[in-house]
């Protein structure tokens, strides 16, 4: 488990445009050396703030977007199209402006499509997409059969909530406490819509590198709980880690509960 990093920008603008920026490079290498670039996506105002700052970005088009595979760590189970779902707001703030190969986005299915209301066939299916776009190099989760592998993403980005809930996995309810699956459903969360999909914490810990988003004094506790020792059930935050890195990106609100000795002075 890597030991997480931090950095904390002045306010949540310079955090979303250095995190964008910090993205870019990441695509940019990862397509250099590999050919291809896998990124996960969130849902929420940190997530969909750097992707607008990603659309802004002034090297936006160093990417090649039609060799970038995009997943979402969790969706709000809605219609297609609904406004709150978190393929509609990223569309919006990013997708619809860049040249992607749309064989490459994976959205995690919608409740008025095949599976229909069945949230959990949903997440059934799309952990048979993940295992299926995985090869032999990538990770191969705790579940000895295919249904748990999983691409290798080379960044698995993530907001925190207020209650250190990462993806759709909410402290002390089963989504969190999964160990074998890659994907679930989630019934009776706190956070609306009640109904969604999410990765699991085995998924997310696939990733090469993990990076929390908080941004906003809503989430300096929630930063405090998750980097100061709590369980992972508790603070499903710090159960998110990455094989080779996990970066916290912080606005000096949110780092404001954090000890001085954490973190390097605020950036310029
Ligand atoms: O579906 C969602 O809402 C998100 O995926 C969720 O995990 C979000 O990232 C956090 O709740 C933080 O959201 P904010 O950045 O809006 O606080």
């Amino acid at each position: 488990m890597s030991a997480p990093q931090l950095v904390v920008h002045r306010d949540k603008e310079l955090m979303a445009r250095a995190a964008a920026a910090r993205l870019i490079t990441k695509i940019v290498d990862a397509q250099a050396a590999r050919d291809s670039a896998s990124v996960v996506l969130t849902g929420g105002r940190n997530g969909n703030g750097l992707l607008a700052a990603l659309a802004a970005a002034p090297a936006r088009d160093a990417v090649d977007w039609s060799r970038l595979d995009l997943w979402w760590g969790d969706e709000r189970f809605l219609p297609e199209g609904d406004p709150e779902r978190n393929i509609t707001q990223a569309r919006a703030a990013l997708l619809d402006s860049v040249p992607l190969d749309p064989a490459r986005v994976h959205p995690m299915p919608a409740s008025d499509g095949r599976y229909g209301k069945d949230a959990d066939a949903a997440a059934a299916a799309y952990a048979e997409e993940l295992a299926a776009a995985a090869g032999p190099e990538h990770y191969r989760s705790a579940a000895a059969d295919t249904g748990g592998d999983v691409p290798a993403f080379d960044v698995l980005m993530l907001g925190v909530g207020p209650d250190t809930h990462v993806a759709s996995l909410f402290p002390e309810l089963p989504a969190v406490r999964e160990t074998e699956r890659t994907v679930v459903g989630v019934h009776g969360a706190p956070k609306p819509p009640p109904t969604r999909i999410s990765l699991t914490l085995p998924a997310i810990r696939a990733a090469r590198e993990v990076w929390l988003l908080a941004a906003g004094e809503d989430k300096a506790n929630a930063a405090r709980i998750a980097l100061s020792g709590a369980g992972e059930i508790q603070a499903p935050a710090a159960g998110a880690y990455g094989r080779s890195r996990t970066l916290w990106l912080l606005d000096a609100a949110a780092a404001s509960q954090l000890p001085r000795d954490l973190y390097p002075p605020a950036s310029a």
